[in-house]
């Protein structure tokens, strides 16, 4: 988290410009701090008279990330007293900065987002460098641009443009910036400031326009089609993001602005940025953002003062999915890879998958053709390990099984070099009993990767009591530079992601068999935020997997493990998921799903071996009911993971469930969304269905100690958010492709 202690600097030159500095390391963020000295700053610049122009920009290559993220928890508790609504958007930007007398230009380099941008358009131009990344992702944090943003970009860039950057939050570089008219000039880091300083002698000597952003018109488009640009923006932002209210909150206050003038835009912004900044979305964003920056500091790894070894060279053992994914994402970071499979013929195979991967880029016009080249060329095939000699790491991802994983280990000890990291993709198998017969034990560590591994943005890192720090710290590196987001885990059965969500299928099975309908639960968890529901996604894994993966559950959780025969009884019928076009739902050539009438007599058979009989009761649940005999299940299980020392923290638990499930992110995440409820009320409703229905949903120890106390099941929250829907794609289990793409 950023230092609140930020401050400006003004620096005046002998050519009459003063520059104007944001500092507040790392990333100059916007902290009240910065912004009263920002004002103070500029009005002290344009008192002096030695200063004609000004010029503002950031230290240290980075103009600005935004208004400090961290201020925000501190506005909620109430722990520091905000400035008015519009003390940044009118009282300095725009009635300061826009309307005085002296001119103003933005120097930006590294990151303009936000408010950063906003300070950024307050000025009368901007010159950026082509690295430069320039944003309003304000809306991933549950709120909207509040330091004038609504009003100036549509303004600079059109409201066409301006939605859609504002919808998706996606920044755009230099060139981007320059040809849809956000900056001026685009000039090398070495010539900004120069420039910078030039321009705004210019428009002083009124060789450049002088434009004030808020009071553009020539980019708007006119007001009949902008009402049908709104329009249409409303409808798409209703299905993609139904739950959410703050991006149409955004969509009205753009249009105040159009219809009525900036300066009412300014202040409607300003009115519903502080009812947003106090949002249970708000909180829920905030506490992701921070949370997954703070998956990468491990007590007790993270703070002994070591320092990533570099990882140049990776061998890849298996050239499966899940093989063949952990390649690509590895190569499209620069990595070498070397991909050993058994075979000329599986090697094959396994690097057209990567192939693939890759070529699916270019289609979508990710990748260029020669980047992809360029990318397919740090990938080599071996079928032995002679190759294997100066590998730095390499990752095993053959099938799951144990003498195999053994022995392929014993091998990688004779020919790695002993500071190799040894990683294993498993998901199931005990990585102690993996290294059992070597003694590299403080080198094996899990990788576990979600399939499609090019595509999923989670890491489980799995560690061992063996593990040594200095690997852990390597693998987390390699997980950062592969953008991956990497959460430390410890050793157990299905680890933290499929370990929670075992619960998510296993409740549904236990509602089915008493009479809840199949597609009204997929219905209601979709609703709630999930991509698919448990029987949508059991289609897409396949039910070879389901089974395989239940096994290892009711093996170690006997107890807890709802043993339906619902699943194993469709297989017998040849129905293996999506795969086979019938599972839970049929599915036509397009892959769409579609229920399946024929689905009654299995649950009806599944219902007879279990021996129970319809609860009248289960048959008309709400959505509500469903969602918390659903999900209750799934915290009771994050609890146990929690209590056993599995995950960290907490806040480890919500960013593995969003990342890894597709948990709805402006929830926060398992365990935000459970406190948010109370762990008393938990702990009651689990109670009461234990008594009706068996163990399954017995409160662990730690659920009810904490509903004992009254407490929140996360002891320590770190304070701090991000938005996505999701679509889910597919891989192993309860693992899928979850694509994080920002409203
Ligand atoms: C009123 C206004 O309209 C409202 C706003 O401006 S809201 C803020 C809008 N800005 C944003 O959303 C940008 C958020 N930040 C980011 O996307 C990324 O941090 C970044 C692109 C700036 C840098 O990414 P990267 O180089 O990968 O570094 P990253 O690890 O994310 O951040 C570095 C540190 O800066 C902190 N940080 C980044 N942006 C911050 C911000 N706006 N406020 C406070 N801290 C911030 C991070 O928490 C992290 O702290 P840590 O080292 O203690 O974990």
């Amino acid at each position: 988290m950023s230092s609140s202690k930020g401050r400006t600097t003004l620096e005046v030159g002998a050519d009459g410009v003063g520059i104007i500095t944001l500092i507040n390391p790392p990333v100059n963020s916007l902290s009240f701090d910065v912004l009263y000295s920002l004002k103070e700053t500029y009005e002290l610049a344009l008192k002096k008279d030695d200063v004609k122009a000004i010029v503002v920009t950031g230290a240290k290559g980075k103009f600005s990330g935004g208004f400090d993220i961290s201020a925000f928890g501190k506005i909620q508790e109430g722990n520091v007293q905000a400035p008015k609504p519009g003390f940044v958007s009118l009282e300095i930007l725009s009635d300061l900065v826009a309307a005085a007398k002296k001119p103003s230009v933005a120097a930006i380099d590294g990151l303009a987002l936000g408010g950063g941008l906003e300070v950024a358009m307050g000025c009368h131009a901007r010159i950026s460098t082509p690295t430069a990344q320039l944003g309003l992702p304000e809306l991933t944090l549950g709120v909207i641009p509040g330091f004038g943003g609504t009003q100036a970009l549509p303004r600079l860039v059109g409201i066409a443009k301006a939605l859609e950057m504002m919808l998706t939050s996606k920044p755009v570089k230099g060139e981007e910036a320059l040809n849809i008219g956000l900056v001026d000039a685009v000039v090398s880091p070495d010539e900004l400031l120069n420039t910078a300083r030039r321009w705004a002698l210019d428009i002083l000597e009124g060789k450049k326009p002088w434009v004030i952003s808020y009071y553009k018109t020539d980019k708007l488009e006119p007001l009949g089609e902008a009402r049908e640009i709104l329009k249409f923006a409303r409808a798409q932002t209703r299905k993609r993001a139904p739950n959410l209210n703050h991006p149409l909150v955004c969509i009205d206050v753009i249009e105040v602005g159009i219809v009525s003038g900036s300066r009412a835009g300014l202040w409607k912004e300003a009115e519903a940025f502080q009812g947003l900044l106090l949002s249970d979305t708000c909180r829920s964003l905030v506490h992701v953002f921070f949370s997954q920056r703070g998956t990468t500091k491990v007590p007790g790894v993270t703070d002994l003062g070591l320092k990533p070894r570099q990882v140049k060279k990776v061998a890849i053992l298996g050239g499966g999915l899940m093989g063949s994914g952990i390649a690509t994402a590895l190569i499209m970071s620069n990595y070498s890879v070397i991909l050993k499979e058994v075979n000329d013929k599986f090697l094959q195979s396994g690097i057209a998958r990567v192939k693939a991967n890759l070529q699916s880029r270019v289609k979508k016009g990710q990748m260029s053709q020669e980047k992809f080249e360029k990318t397919l060329s740090l990938l080599k095939g071996a079928l032995d390990y002679e190759s294997f000699r100066d590998v730095d790491m390499v990752i095993e991802a053959v099938i799951e099984n144990v003498s195999l994983k053994q022995q392929i280990f014993s091998d990688l000890e004779k020919y790695c070099p002993p500071h190799c990291i040894l990683a294993s993709n498993t998901s199931t198998i005990d990585l102690n009993l993996i290294g059992e017969k070597t003694k590299s034990q403080d080198r094996i560590i899990g990788a576990h990767f979600f399939s499609p591994a090019h595509v999923m943005p989670l890491l489980e890192i799995v560690r061992t009591p063996k593990t040594s720090a200095q690997v852990i710290i390597d693998l987390l590196d390699v997980g950062k530079k592969i953008k991956k987001t990497p959460v430390v885990v410890g050793n157990c059965t299905g680890f933290a992601v499929n370990r929670m969500f075992f619960p998510y299928t296993q409740a549904a099975l236990l509602l089915v068999e008493r009479g809840t309908d199949v597609y009204q639960i997929d219905k209601a968890i979709t609703k709630f935020g999930m991509p698919m529901g448990p029987f949508r996604l059991c289609d897409l894994v396949g039910f070879g997997v389901a089974i395989a993966t239940g096994g290892q559950f009711v093996l170690n959780f006997p107890e807890r493990t709802y043993k339906s025969m619902l699943i194993p009884l469709m297989q017998e019928d040849k129905r293996a998921g999506e795969t086979t076009r019938r599972g839970f739902y049929v599915y036509d050539e397009k892959r769409r799903a579609n229920p399946d009438p024929e689905l009654k007599k299995f649950i009806e058979k599944a219902r007879d071996i279990s021996g129970v009989t319809v609860d009248p009761k289960l048959t008309k649940l709400s959505d509500k009911d469903i969602v918390e005999m659903i999900f209750f299940p799934v915290v009771n299980e994050a609890c146990r993971v929690l209590a056993e020392g599995i995950a960290v923290k907490a806040s480890d638990l919500d960013i593995s469930a969003i990342m890894g499930m597709g948990f709805p992110p402006y929830r926060g995440g398992i365990l935000f969304w459970a406190d948010s409820l109370g762990s008393k009320y938990i702990c009651s409703r689990l109670e009461q269905w234990s008594n009706l229905y068996g163990g399954f949903f017995k409160p662990c120890s730690y659920l009810a100690e904490r509903a004992a106390k009254g407490a929140p099941l996360v002891r320590n929250s770190i304070p701090g958010f991000y938005i996505n829907t999701s679509s889910l794609v597919a891989s192993s289990y309860v693992e899928f492709v979850f694509c994080l793409c920002r409203v």
